[in-house]
């Protein structure tokens, strides 16, 4: 099951915004809809909550037009909307009600969910006393008190410290577990890769890559490998040097780069990781750690989203 974002257009004015945007949401699993300031993420959430509508394509759920699927949703604007001179627990309830539960129901979520976001004390408390992370768990927690089948958070770790943005990754999590689906903006690329199965990333308004993060980091070649001894890195990266020039590895080992307490090597083909491992084993140097390296999230990010039109 899944919500699919078909050839999406829009331009403001002149603007041509978002450009043929397609890209799938699977149940039961988290996307990360990556972008530069301007790429066009924001946009893209707007029109499949139906602040406004697209200029061509369409969103659907199951087959069905999103407002007409009869499916659930919580959404974290990014311009972000509850009252700063009311009470959090009032309004939550209040929230919670418009959307369809009945008073008990309302404040029993509104507690739950200020107990889950570690804001329990506050319930009494005007919003605006509460310092700027606070107020960001309290419209998470407004955004997912109705228990939404699809969730749409605009940057929802914008603001939060790293034990908050814990806290958010463990709430996705159980999101994800729950059989939801989960659809967030962001730019920062070390949360998405901890826990998005899938990535979409948006560059100048087009979808420059998207599908499950494993398989795209698969899909690169496999020829930088990461090691690291008892020694200093430079120390290391010496005696690797050295050792490449007097065995005739020159060509196999491109490039040999210091990097925290290793070195990294750039191989002339991914074939040569295994053969490698055995050629250092059989070295007189004493590697404590030969790990094959992936790209990272950002690595792959700043390839296909770095370069300006
Ligand atoms: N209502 C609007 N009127 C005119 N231009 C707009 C409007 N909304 C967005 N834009 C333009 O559309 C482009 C995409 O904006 P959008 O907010 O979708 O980007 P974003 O990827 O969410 O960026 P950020 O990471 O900075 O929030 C930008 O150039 C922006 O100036």
């Amino acid at each position: 099951m899944s919500l699919e974002i078909n050839a999406l257009n829009k331009s403001f004015g002149e603007k041509h915004v978002l450009r043929d945007v397609s890209f799938q949401a699977l149940k039961g699993s988290a996307l990360g809809l990556l972008g530069r300031n301007g790429a066009g993420k924001t946009t893209t959430l707007r029109i499949i909550m139906d602040v406004f509508p697209s200029d061509s394509g369409s969103v659907t759920y199951e087959g069905k037009p999103l407002r007409t699927a009869g499916v659930s949703f919580g959404y974290l604007p990014e311009e972000r909307g509850l009252y700063p001179k009311k009470k959090i627990g009032v309004q939550l309830t209040y929230l919670a009600m418009l959307r369809g539960m009945d008073r008990r129901a309302a404040v029993a979520a509104t507690k739950k969910w200020l107990e889950k976001v570690e804001l329990s004390e506050y319930f009494d408390k005007n919003l605006e006393t509460l310092s700027k992370g606070n107020q960001q768990k309290v419209q998470l927690a407004s955004a997912l008190m109705n228990d939404p089948e699809i969730a749409i958070l605009d940057e929802p770790f914008s603001g939060l410290d790293p034990v908050n943005a814990q806290l958010l990754k463990d709430i996705v999590r159980d999101l994800v577990k729950e059989g939801k689906i989960v659809l967030f903006s962001s730019h920062q690329m070390s949360y998405v890769e901890q826990f998005c199965e899938n990535i979409a990333i948006l560059h100048q308004g087009e979808i420059v890559l998207d599908g499950n993060l494993q398989q795209i980091k698969r899909s690169y070649p496999r020829d930088r490998v990461y090691i690291e001894s008892l020694e200093p890195s430079e120390m290391l990266t010496a005696k690797v040097r050295d050792f490449a020039g007097s065995n005739g590895l020159s060509s196999a080992i491109i490039d040999i780069t210091p990097r925290l307490s290793g070195c990294e090597l750039k191989l002339a083909s991914p074939q040569m990781r295994t053969s490698l491992m055995k050629t250092f084993a059989e070295s007189p140097i004493q590697l404590e750690r030969y790990e094959v390296l992936e790209p990272t999230l950002e690595e792959i990010f700043v390839e296909k989203a770095g370069e300006d039109a």
